[in-house]
């Protein structure tokens, strides 16, 4: 199912960036090897009252020139309209109403996208009676929210789950595979999309998804079903908006939340730069399959070490993703064009792959026997047994005596003992540690 997404959209400085923390959590950024990266996050996932969203924070958009501040938050609005699914327009109490505030306001209107109108910096209750001149913008009730207490988010989010529409599902049989394209301009998607399509048999030509506005192809290869979701099509003319990396990402996350694979598309010629972590990124968290795909190998300079040292640099980059396989090819002379679609197929098998929970408490005894859990203040992890409830990714529950007791490391052991089992090459895996007393037996 794909997720909504939710924007927030405000003039800088009202606290969009601190609301946005409060709401995707303090989970770590996982891709992200350096420290502080964090801060820089434009997207997260959420869930609250059971309904799962994406969200982005609009803010920081840079346009030069005179009224750059007016361009700027008009090119965020406008990137929220196109976009977002709720639109969450953030005003700031202690300023009050300003008229870049009306300015954005008066795009947001003519929207049509449920608005809500959050005002932040409402710190303690004197400052409550400053949100109700927030009426005057037109946006029915204002809720105040503290960024830095996080007072009032918990109403905010039951406003914004309220107004999250249900996204039809796919129209697309199971066993076709559904496959995204996602990479920065110009890595030569387009040219990748040309070059598995010529070789194919084209069920359909260019089908507009009639859930989202992305242009799907569907083809057939070895009696495999398959449906590409291509982004690179579908860039409007001439907005300012189209520039900025938060436009290229959000309409990447669109298409990933449709995916079963994700092919990360990189620049050989280029390397890897921090934009592609960031779709690369999504996908993890969205639990999608993915395959590295780096382009333009021909025009690479290649000795016998080339390919290694780039693999190499792929692993340094993406250090959470090492299930992720590289294809090295050329979109333009076709060159090793045949090895993407087994390992896209292959991929695909293993994200919705489901292992018979007898086999894995055989691995898990095994891993145990090796490596016991580890202890805390003399108690020791006890595991019970271990399932895997959902694929899709693969999702697995370890029930133990208490989850306190569970550390990254051993989960990422644990991880590590069910791959080298299973496979599972291609997929990310869930994993959650549950409490399962011996009595509850
Ligand atoms: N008093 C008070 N200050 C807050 C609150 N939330 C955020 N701030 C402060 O407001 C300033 C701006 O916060 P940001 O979250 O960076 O604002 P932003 O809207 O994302 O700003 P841009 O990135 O410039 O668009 C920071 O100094 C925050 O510490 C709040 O609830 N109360
Ligand atoms: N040498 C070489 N050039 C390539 C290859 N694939 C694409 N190109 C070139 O790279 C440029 C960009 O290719 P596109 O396919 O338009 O890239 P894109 O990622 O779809 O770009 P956007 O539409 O801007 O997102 C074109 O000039 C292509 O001819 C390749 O495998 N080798």
């Amino acid at each position: 199912m794909a997720r909504p997404v939710v924007a927030i959209v405000g003039r800088p400085n009202v606290g969009k960036s601190t609301i946005f923390n409060r709401i995707i959590g303090d989970r770590l950024a996982i891709v992200e090897d350096k420290p502080g990266i964090t801060r820089d996050r434009i997207y997260g996932t959420s869930e609250w009252n059971g309904k799962p969203f994406s969200i982005i924070d609009t803010g920081g958009i840079e346009i030069d020139g005179d009224d750059m501040i007016l361009k700027s938050i008009r090119a965020q609005a406008e990137l929220a309209i196109e976009e977002a699914d709720v639109i969450v327009f953030m005003c700031d109490a202690k300023a009050g109403i300003t008229q870049s505030d009306e300015e954005v306001g008066n795009l947001l209107y003519r929207s049509g996208k449920p608005v809500l109108l959050a005002v932040n910096k409402v710190d303690n209750l004197a400052r409550m009676d400053h949100i109700y001149e927030f009426y005057n913008l037109g946006f029915g009730d204002p809720i105040g929210v503290s960024g830095s207490h996080g007072t009032g988010v918990g109403d905010l989010l039951d406003a914004i789950t309220e107004h999250l529409p249900e996204l039809p599902d796919d129209e697309y049989d199971e066993d076709v595979i559904r496959v995204a394209l996602i990479g920065r301009p110009n890595v030569g998607k387009s040219s990748l999309v040309n070059a598995i399509l010529g070789e194919e048999r084209v069920i359909v030509s260019n089908v507009a998804g009639t859930t989202r506005d992305a242009i799907d192809t569907p083809f057939e290869k070895d009696g495999q079903r398959y449906v590409l979701i291509d982004t690179a099509g579908m860039r409007k003319r001439g907005k300012v908006y189209e520039s900025t990396e938060k436009y290229s990402v959000m309409r990447a996350m669109k298409a990933i939340e449709r995916a079963d694979v994700v092919l990360v598309v990189i620049n050989g010629e280029e390397g890897i730069i921090e934009q592609d972590k960031h779709v690369a990124g999504y996908a993890y968290e969205a639990g999608k399959a993915t395959v590295f795909v780096v382009n333009k190998w021909d025009a690479v300079e290649k000795d016998d070490k080339t390919m290694h040292e780039f693999e190499k640099k792929i692993r340094d980059h993406f250090l959470f993703m090492t299930y992720a396989p590289i294809v090295f090819l050329s979109a333009l002379t076709k060159q090793r064009l045949h090895k993407l679609l087994p390992v896209v197929q292959h991929a695909a098998e293993q994200h919705a792959r489901r292992v018979a929970t007898h086999l894995l408490n055989d691995v898990v005894s095994d891993a145990i026997a090796i490596n016991p859990p580890p202890t805390d203040k003399g108690r020791r992890m006890r595991i019970n047994y271990v399932t895997q409830v959902a694929v899709k990714p693969p999702t697995i529950v370890v029930f133990v005596n208490d989850p306190e007791l569970m550390h990254f490391s051993y989960e990422r052991y644990l991880e590590n003992k069910i791959r080298a089992a299973f496979d599972f090459e291609g997929t990310p895996i869930r994993i959650f540690t549950r409490r399962k007393s011996d009595k509850e037996d």
